[in-house]
């Protein structure tokens, strides 16, 4: 149970990858100044977070079930906490979705939603009141660089983040009056099974329905350039998971919290061009016709990313 002075954090999504990995920093932070609940779906897969916590397991970190997909879980998960008392709700839980649109189920794509977006939309729901009430709390959301940028072949996963981003922009000016802070992380890519999960479920996919031209640029042109992104520009959970706790520390957090300075200049040209058309153009340039040169671009980039880029960005140091 935490102490009086404790700041009770739950988390959703902690089986592993990036909430696991918030779980156990905060859980053992050396002033014990958190108390973790630990959520995820599936209890079996408790393992990994069991052996990383190690002896905070039942001191500074509890464990709970918690599926955002449903009204009772969250429900249930939330009045089980003494007084319903969370200082700090971190929003971590969520799917990706890879792949042509033709090519994926409308079920899917609702599935998507349902986890990134209402997921997060029930467990702030649920906490947020008792928040108000105590005209106290932060709320943390893992967004991702493409809850600010689109980018091919995501489109589904793309509008769940943009969904997210729309709700908490809007939330947040209700919230600053009950002195309720709200703050989105924004990461790029991260080593996590994030990743093998999307690989495993391009490798069982049919491409029913799409044509053959789509499904060759798909394969062809986006699956090698953005395995180059991943490699060039990947960053660790362990890393994102510092980046939350500075957030969370932080007197004054900031609204929106890019981890990765190579995403910047993505960002600043869409906020450059409000048509837009500097973006789209931008990406169908690196992609179709210097897609070879990813390599190359990627160096250049990361060249161009200056410590003034870096000031924009949340890093642990
Ligand atoms: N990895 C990346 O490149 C990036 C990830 N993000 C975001 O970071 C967050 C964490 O992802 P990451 O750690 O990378 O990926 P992981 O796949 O490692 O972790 C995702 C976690 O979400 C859980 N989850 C999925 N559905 C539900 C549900 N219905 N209820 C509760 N938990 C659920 C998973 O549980 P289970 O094991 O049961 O499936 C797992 O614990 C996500 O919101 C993702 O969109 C943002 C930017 C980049
Ligand atoms: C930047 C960029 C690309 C890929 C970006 C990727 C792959 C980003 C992945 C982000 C993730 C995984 C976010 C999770 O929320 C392309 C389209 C290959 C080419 C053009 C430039």
């Amino acid at each position: 149970m935490a102490s009086g002075a404790q700041r009770v954090v739950l988390i959703t999504g902690c089986s592993s990858g990036i909430g696991l990995r918030i779980a156990v920093l905060l859980a053992k932070d050396e002033q014990r100044r958190y108390h973790v609940i630990a959520t995820m779906r599936n209890l079996q897969k408790k393992k990994e977070l069991v052996e990383a916590a190690g002896e905070a397991l039942g001191n500074t970190l509890t464990l709970q079930a918690l599926d955002v997909c449903s009204d009772d879980s969250v429900k249930q998960c939330i009045s089980s906490v003494k007084d319903r008392h969370i200082d700090i709700l971190i929003n971590n839980a969520g799917v990706g979705l890879l792949g042509p649109l033709e090519s994926i189920s409308v079920e899917r794509m609702k599935t998507v939603f349902d986890t990134n977006f209402f997921g997060t939309v029930r467990m702030i729901k649920e906490v947020m009141p008792d928040m108000k009430k105590r005209r106290a709390g932060h709320i943390i959301v893992m967004s991702s660089v493409m809850g600010m940028q689109g980018v091919v072949f995501n489109d589904i996963y793309a509008a769940s983040k943009f969904a997210i981003e729309g709700f908490c922009e809007s939330m947040a000016v209700q919230l600053l009056k009950f002195n309720v802070k709200m703050s989105l992380i924004e990461p790029g890519p991260v080593h996590t099974e994030f990743e093998a999960k999307m690989m495993d479920e391009l490798a069982e996919m049919e491409f029913s329905g799409a044509d053959q031209d789509t499904v060759r640029y798909f394969k062809d042109v986006y699956v090698p350039s953005s395995c180059d992104i991943f490699e060039a520009m990947g960053q660790t959970p362990e890393y994102i998971a510092k980046c939350t706790q500075k957030v969370i520390e932080s007197r004054s957090p900031r609204f929106r919290n890019l981890t990765n300075s190579l995403y910047t200049p993505i960002v600043a040209m869409k906020y450059a061009d409000e048509t837009g058309g500097l973006s789209v153009h931008a990406f169908y340039n690196l992609l179709f016709n210097f897609g070879s040169l990813m390599h190359v671009a990627m160096a250049v980039l990361k060249c161009l990313t200056c410590s003034c880029l870096r000031r924009r960005t949340v890093s642990p140091d």
